[in-house]
């Protein structure tokens, strides 16, 4: 089957099962202590919908990675809930977390992070390690459709960064993921690049998967369904959209 295009459709959803948030944020707070004590996340509640396509912009520093990974299932926070499908994946175990991360969750940063002695192919084929429902065929088709299907065999180090960029973001689609979270995925890439990326999460997102995406950009809301701004580890307000947050 089809991966990328095939969020709602292969789920089976009732009308109660749509109204639920896919991502259910409630309260977390998340403190990194050291030399000093700093306040990540304070007390941050969120709803994500299935279909969503959400920015959060903020400074530097104002905790936008740290929720994101929280969100990720890879930090845990000191204190509040996340619910994702219905589930609290930090009440998993490690193993369990690491499997739910690997089946619901696909990831785009702005340092790409593919392996840069496999191929193009390769790398996208790579979730297949965690992901038993990863097909060549799928990767093949998602190559194809970020335009890489003449680059299959270089090496993800020989690419452009916005090939890299293209080829990361078919790596997080291949596993048909219910949720993308973005970090400033647009970083370092040229407009054209950028826009090509931006479409293609909001094309995403119009398919029925829900799109995260944290930056300082303001270009990025142009694309989203809405935009919340962030300071100081607290969501401060909703600057485009109907209200849905703290
Ligand atoms: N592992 C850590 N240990 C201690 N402090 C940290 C750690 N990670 C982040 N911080 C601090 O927590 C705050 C929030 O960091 P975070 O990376 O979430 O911000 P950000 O909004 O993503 O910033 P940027 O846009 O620069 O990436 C910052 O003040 C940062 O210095």
């Amino acid at each position: 089957m089809s991966t990328s295009m095939q969020t709602n459709e292969d789920t089976e959803q009732t009308p109660e099962a749509t109204e639920t948030a896919l991502v259910d944020v409630s309260r977390l707070s998340k403190l990194y202590t050291g030399q000093q004590e700093i306040k990540a996340l304070d007390d941050v509640s969120l709803k994500l919908h299935a279909g969503e396509f959400v920015v959060i912009r903020g400074a530097s520093g104002s905790g936008k990675t740290t929720l994101l990974l929280t969100i990720g299932t890879l930090l845990r926070p000191d204190s509040g809930t996340l619910r994702i499908a219905g589930k609290e994946p930090y009440n998993l175990s490690n193993d369990d977390r690491a499997r739910f991360r690997a089946d619901k969750i696909g990831f785009v940063f702005q340092q790409f992070h593919l392996v840069p002695y496999l191929s193009v192919l390769e790398n996208i084929q790579a979730p297949a390690l965690t992901n038993p429902h990863v097909s060549k065929d799928d990767a093949i088709r998602l190559m194809e459709q970020f335009g890489l299907s003449d680059r299959s065999n270089h090496l993800a180090s020989q690419l452009s960064s916005g090939e890299r960029q293209r080829c990361a973001l078919a790596r997080a689609m291949v596993t048909n993921p219910s949720l993308l979270l973005a970090d400033e995925p647009t970083g370092n890439l040229d407009e054209v690049n950028a826009e090509i990326v931006m479409k293609s999460l909001a094309d995403f997102a119009q398919r029925g998967g829900t799109v995260l995406l944290v930056t300082h950009d303001l270009r990025n809301s142009e694309f989203a369904d809405r935009t919340l701004k962030m300071s100081n580890g607290r969501i401060l307000m909703e600057e485009t959209g109907h209200a849905e947050s703290n």
